[in-house]
């Protein structure tokens, strides 16, 4: 039988990247329960560690094959009771901190979310995924995106049905590689045909599926492209999994602010980090004139939001016709045209979530 004590032995090797130190050490992990073949854990991270979480949650799990008789670990985050969830539309109170269950071999999911359609969220997350990539990671995507689902047309796979492995309960999805990443869309499989009424209530259940019973395998990240706005798919998420945490994408006018703040709000209520504001169609450069740029939707918004919110403007993305997708054929610019500036701006943001993340490059 194991003692409390001798649990914690077992995770001296999870550490801190900042500090280097065993999170037993700090005083971040608590034994709450020892059932052979089961364990419960709890994580009580600080703010500065939390987006550390997801892969603490991959060592935590790996750590326990020297635990006799344990071959299970369930991983509470902060100082809830084990898995309460809170019902759609009360959350917002912390909730990011109950009954979270991290994908295993996942290390680090980012959501990309925006306050408004149109403003380039798939196109960041898709280029986001392919230079993370391109910088050596194993990188997944998860499309939640059921009212838009763009990006199977971007990653020119619309054609392609996923693939099933298993049977019964054991069925799992399989991702689609293209491009150097791997991809499953709720559109590949939502009939879009089906009013988007009917869509809305499936997608509190399928995002766990997606989620859970996808055989994403080892991913240092994997990148969750959400709907627009603030609803039901950004809590599903917020509930299920740990989450390193969310990126916003705003345009440079001021319009499109409002909605930003909404939806930033909302991530900072449920306790999950921002990383930062993404401005995306900053400037144009123009393809004869690739010297010359314009501002033509004004300029500000993007660092304006980060300023307000305390968080870092991350990234200015600009206008590129090498960008645009529209014909299901135009593969990402980051994978067609590396030496474009759009692509060089992808991959220094890449870098610098790295950095944020405190992710070995
Ligand atoms: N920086 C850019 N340069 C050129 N075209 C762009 C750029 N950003 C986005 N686009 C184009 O604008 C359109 C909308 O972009 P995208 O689908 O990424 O937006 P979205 O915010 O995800 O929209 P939705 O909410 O509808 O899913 C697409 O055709 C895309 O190719």
């Amino acid at each position: 039988m194991q003692t409390n004590d001798k649990v914690l032995k077992a995770f001296h090797s999870v550490k801190d990247v900042g500090s280097e130190r065993s999170i037993v050490e700090l005083g971040w992990l608590e034994v709450v329960s020892v059932k052979p073949p089961k364990i419960v854990v709890r994580l009580n991270l600080p703010n500065f560690a939390i987006a550390q979480r997801g892969q603490m949650a991959v060592d935590i799990r790996e750590s326990i094959k020297s635990l006799e008789d344990i071959e299970e670990v369930q991983i509470e985050i902060g100082d809830s009771s084990p898995s309460k969830e809170s019902p759609i539309g009360q959350a917002g109170h912390g909730s990011q901190s109950q009954g979270l269950t991290a994908i295993p071999k996942v290390k680090n999911v980012i959501a990309i979310s925006s306050g408004k359609g149109g403003v380039g969220k798939s196109t960041v997350a898709v280029n986001l995924a392919c230079a993370l990539s391109q910088k050596g990671f194993k990188v997944g995507l998860l499309d939640a995106d059921i009212y838009g689902p763009n990006t199977p047309y971007m990653l020119g796979v619309s054609e392609i049905t996923p693939e099933v492995s298993g049977s019964g309960a054991e069925q799992k999805i399989i991702p689609i590689e293209t491009c150097g990443i791997g991809m499953v869309s709720m559109g590949l499989l939502i009939d879009q045909n089906q009013p988007v009424i009917w869509r809305g209530p499936m997608l509190n259940g399928i995002i766990r599926q997606f989620l859970y019973q996808a055989s994403w395998g080892e991913r240092d990240f994997l990148i969750v492209d959400l709907p627009p706005g603030t609803g039901d798919a950004q809590l599903s998420l917020a509930q299920a999994v740990p989450m390193a945490g969310v990126i916003i994408v705003t345009t440079p006018q001021n319009v499109s602010l409002q909605d930003s703040r909404r939806g930033l709000a909302m991530f900072k209520q449920m306790n999950i980090p921002v990383l930062g504001v993404i401005e995306n169609m900053t400037y144009f450069i123009p393809p004869d004139q690739p010297q010359k740029s314009y501002k033509i939707f004004g300029s500000g918004g993007g660092s304006q939001l980060a300023k307000e919110n305390n968080v870092p403007l991350l990234s200015q993305i600009p206008i590129e016709t090498d960008t645009f997708s529209g014909t299901g054929k135009d593969l990402p610019v980051v994978h067609t045209s590396r030496d474009s500036i759009t692509a060089k701006v992808f991959l220094e943001l890449a870098g610098t979530l790295c950095n944020a993340l405190s992710v070995k490059q």
